[in-house]
C-alpha cells in the first residue's frame, strides 16, 4: 500500500484546512506591517533631522509643524522617534508572539491529527512501511513546518515590505535612484534561486548520510546483544566510521558552496550601494537632491539590499516547510482500508466465532489461507496447530480483524465482523500477541491497560490467573515497579503472563492467544492451564500454540498445513485418526523416535 501524492500546493492545502487560525494570521500579518513600517521610518527621521540643521526654517519639519526654531524641530523629531521605537518595540514583540503561538498551535494540532490518523490505519499499513519514516513525518516534518511558520514565512513578509517601503522612498525621491538602488534585487533573487538549486542535491546528500547514519546507530544499539556475542564490535565501528564520514563529507561539500553566497551577495550590493553614494552625491551637489533626501537614500540602499542576503536561506525553509507540509498532508490522505462498522452486538457477547470460506493475504502477495471453514461455539475453547508459515498468526489476525479477507466472512456472535464497531469486536476480546509489548510504566498500568477503570484488586486476581504473582511479588516494588519500554527488565515468560493477566482482567468474551505461554516453563504452564480452565467455563477460546500439550484438553484442534486446514477433532480423535497431528504429537512426546 503506498502513500498518496502529496497535493500540488500544500500550503495553500493547509491554509484551507486551518480556517480556524485565519483571524490569528491577518493579526500577525499586521502586527509585522506596523513593525516594519516602524523600522524604516527612523532612517526618514535622519534625513529630516539633517534637513532641518541644514535648513532650518525652509525644512520640511518647519513646513509640516509650522515651527520655526530649529531646537524645537528637533525636539518634536526626538519626540516623534521615541513614539516610533515604542510602537516598532511593542509591534515586533506582538508580532513575534503572534507568529510563534500560530506556528506552534498549527504544528500541535498537525501532530495530533496525524498521530491519531496513523493510529487507525490498518496493521497492513504500518508493517508494509518503515517505522521510521512514519516517525521523521509525525517528527521532523512537523517541526520543519513550524520553523517555516515562525521563521520563514514572517521574514518572506518583512523582506517583500521592505523592498516596497524602501521603494516607495525611492520612487518619491529620484527615479534614477530607484533604478540604481533596486538593480541588484534581480541579481541577487535569481543568484539566490539558481544557488539554491545548486544546493539542493548537496543538501539532499546531507539528508541521506544522516538518515543513514541515524538508521545505523539505531539498528546497532537495537542489536548491542547480538554484536557482542558475535565480537562484531571492531566491524560494527568500521561501519558507524564510515556512514559518519560520509555524513561529515556530505556537510564539508554543502557548506563550502553555501559559504560563497554572502560575499557574492555583498558585492552586488557594494554597487548598489557604490552608485547611491557616488550618484546620488553628484546630485546633492548638482542641486538636484535635498542633503537630508541623500543621507536617507545612502542608508536606505543597505536597508534595502542587506535583507536580501537572507532570501536563499528563506527558500531553503520555504521549500523544505513545503516538502514537509505535503508530506504529512499526503500522510493525512491515506484512506483506511480497514474502516469500523456500525453494528453494536447485543450484551452479553457470547464470542462464538465463524470463519466462512475464508481466502487472504497480505498486500499482493500470494493466498496465505485458502477456503476456511470454522466454527468455534460460544464457550468452547479451540485450538489451531500446524508447522510454522502454516498460516495460524494470520487466522488469528482475521478474527481481530487486523486484516479483511479476500474472500468470505469472518463473524463474530453470527454478525460478520465487518460490520461492527471496534467496542463490540475488539472490546469483546482479549488478545495476547506473539510478540509482548509493554509500554513504559508500572505493572499495575500494563496489566490494566485493556481496563482503565480496573481496581488494584482486579489487577491482582487478573495476575494470578495469569500465574504472575510471583513475577510481582519478587519485584522491589510490586505492582508500581517501572518496566522499560519494551519491558526489557522482565523475561519473556515474566512478560507473557503479565500480557495474559492484560487479556484476562478484561474478562472477555473472546479470549485469543497466540502462543502466549511458548516462553514459560512446563510447571508455570501448568498453572496458567488450571486457571485457563477455570476461566475457560465462561469464555469463549482460540488458542495458536506450537507446544501441542497446551491445547491438548481443547474442545477441538484444528490443523492448519499451508493456509488449509487438513484435520480437526478432540485429541483423542486426532491421535486415533493417525495423521499429520498425530505425527506431530510423536515428535513432541518422543514416542516418533520409540516407534
Ligand atoms: N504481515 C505480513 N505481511 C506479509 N506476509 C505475512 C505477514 N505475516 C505473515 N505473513 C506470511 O504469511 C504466511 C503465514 O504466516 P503466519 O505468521 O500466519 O504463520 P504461523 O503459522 O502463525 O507461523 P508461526 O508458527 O511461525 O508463527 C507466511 O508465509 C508469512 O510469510
Amino acid at each position: 500500500m503506498t502513500t498518496p501524492a502529496a497535493p500540488a500546493a500544500p500550503l495553500r492545502a493547509l491554509w484551507d484546512r486551518y480556517g480556524r487560525y485565519r483571524t490569528r494570521f491577518t493579526w500577525a500579518v499586521v502586527m509585522s506591517v506596523l513593525n516594519k513600517v516602524a523600522d524604516v521610518a527612523p532612517e526618514l527621521l535622519i534625513g529630516a533631522a539633517v534637513d532641518v540643521v541644514v535648513r532650518g526654517n525652509d525644512s520640511i519639519v518647519a513646513d509640516l509643524l509650522g515651527v520655526d526654531s530649529r531646537y524645537t524641530q528637533l525636539a518634536w523629531l526626538a519626540g516623534i522617534n521615541a513614539v516610533i521605537w515604542v510602537v516598532e518595540s511593542a509591534s515586533e514583540y506582538v508580532a513575534a508572539v503572534l507568529w510563534r503561538g500560530l506556528a506552534q498551535g498549527v504544528e500541535h494540532d498537525l501532530r495530533v491529527e496525524a498521530y491519531d490518523h496513523v493510529q487507525h490505519l490498518d496493521l497492513g499499513w504500518h508493517e508494509s512501511r518503515p517505522q521510521g519514516s512514519t516517525l521523521a513525518t509525525l517528527n521532523d516534518d512537523v517541526n520543519q513546518l513550524e520553523r517555516f511558520l515562525d521563521i520563514g514565512f514572517p521574514a518572506i513578509l518583512q523582506t517583500t515590505l521592505n523592498v516596497i517601503l524602501v521603494g516607495a522612498v525611492f520612487a518619491a525621491s529620484s527615479l534614477q535612484l530607484l533604478v540604481l538602488a533596486f538593480l541588484p534585487i534581480p541579481l541577487i533573487v535569481v543568484g539566490s534561486l539558481v544557488f539554491q538549486r545548486r544546493l539542493e542535491p548537496l543538501y539532499d546528500r546531507v539528508r541521506s548520510a544522516v538518515a543513514d547514519l541515524s538508521s545505523a546507530l539505531g539498528a546497532n544499539l537495537g542489536g548491542i546483544a547480538t554484536i557482542k556475542a558475535f565480537t562484531a564490535e571492531d566491524r560494527e565501528r568500521t561501519r558507524i566510521e564510515g556512514a559518519s564520514a560520509a555524513y561529515r563529507d556530505a556537510n564539508a561539500a554543502a557548506i563550502r558552496s553555501s559559504a560563497a553566497f554572502v560575499p557574492l551577495v555583498r558585492m552586488a550590493i557594494l554597487a548598489g550601494f557604490t552608485c547611491t553614494l557616488l550618484l546620488g552625491g553628484w546630485a546633492t551637489l548638482r542641486g538636484d537632491l535635498e542633503v537630508g533626501l541623500y543621507s536617507v537614500l545612502v542608508f536606505m540602499t543597505q536597508r534595502l539590499l542587506w535583507p536580501l542576503t537572507d532570501v536563499a536561506t528563506v527558500l531553503d525553509l520555504y521549500q523544505r516547510g513545503r516538502a514537509s507540509a505535503g508530506r504529512i498532508l499526503a500522510l493525512l490522505a491515506v484512506p483506511v482500508t480497514v474502516p469500523a462498522g456500525h453494528t453494536v452486538l447485543a450484551k452479553p457477547v457470547s464470542g462464538r466465532v465463524e470463519l466462512r470460506g475464508v481466502r487472504s493475504g497480505y498486500a499482493d502477495g500470494p493466498d496465505v489461507l485458502h477456503g476456511i471453514d470454522l466454527v468455534v461455539p460460544a464457550g468452547e475453547t479451540h485450538a489451531i496447530v500446524g508447522p510454522t508459515g502454516s498460516g495460524k498468526s494470520s487466522l488469528l489476525r482475521l478474527v481481530l480483524r487486523f486484516d479483511d479477507p479476500r474472500e468470505g466472512t469472518v463473524l463474530l456472535d453470527g454478525q460478520d465482523v465487518r460490520d461492527l464497531d471496534w467496542d463490540s469486536l475488539r472490546g469483546s476480546m482479549g488478545y495476547v500477541a506473539q510478540d509482548v509489548f509493554l509500554f513504559a510504566g508500572t505493572l499495575a498500568d500494563n496489566i490494566a491497560y485493556g481496563a482503565p477503570g480496573a481496581t488494584r484488586d482486579d489487577v491482582r486476581r487478573a495476575a494470578a490467573r495469569a500465574a504472575a504473582l510471583d513475577v510481582i511479588n519478587a519485584l522491589p516494588e510490586g505492582l508500581d515497579t517501572h518496566v522499560g519500554e519494551r519491558g526489557v527488565t522482565l523475561s519473556g515468560g515474566q512478560r507473557q503472563r503479565l500480557a495474559l493477566a492484560r487479556a484476562l482482567l478484561r474478562d472477555p468474551a473472546l479470549l485469543v492467544l497466540d502462543e502466549a505461554t511458548s516462553a514459560v516453563d512446563n510447571e508455570t504452564e501448568a498453572a496458567i492451564q488450571r486457571s485457563l480452565a477455570d476461566v475457560a467455563a465462561r469464555t469463549t477460546a482460540l488458542v495458536v500454540a506450537h507446544r501441542l500439550s497446551t491445547v491438548r484438553h481443547a474442545d477441538r484442534i484444528w490443523v492448519l498445513e499451508a493456509g488449509r486446514i487438513v484435520e480437526s477433532g478432540t485429541h483423542d480423535e486426532l491421535i486415533s485418526a493417525d495423521g499429520s497431528y498425530a505425527a506431530l504429537w510423536r515428535v513432541q512426546t518422543g514416542d516418533a523416535v520409540a516407534r
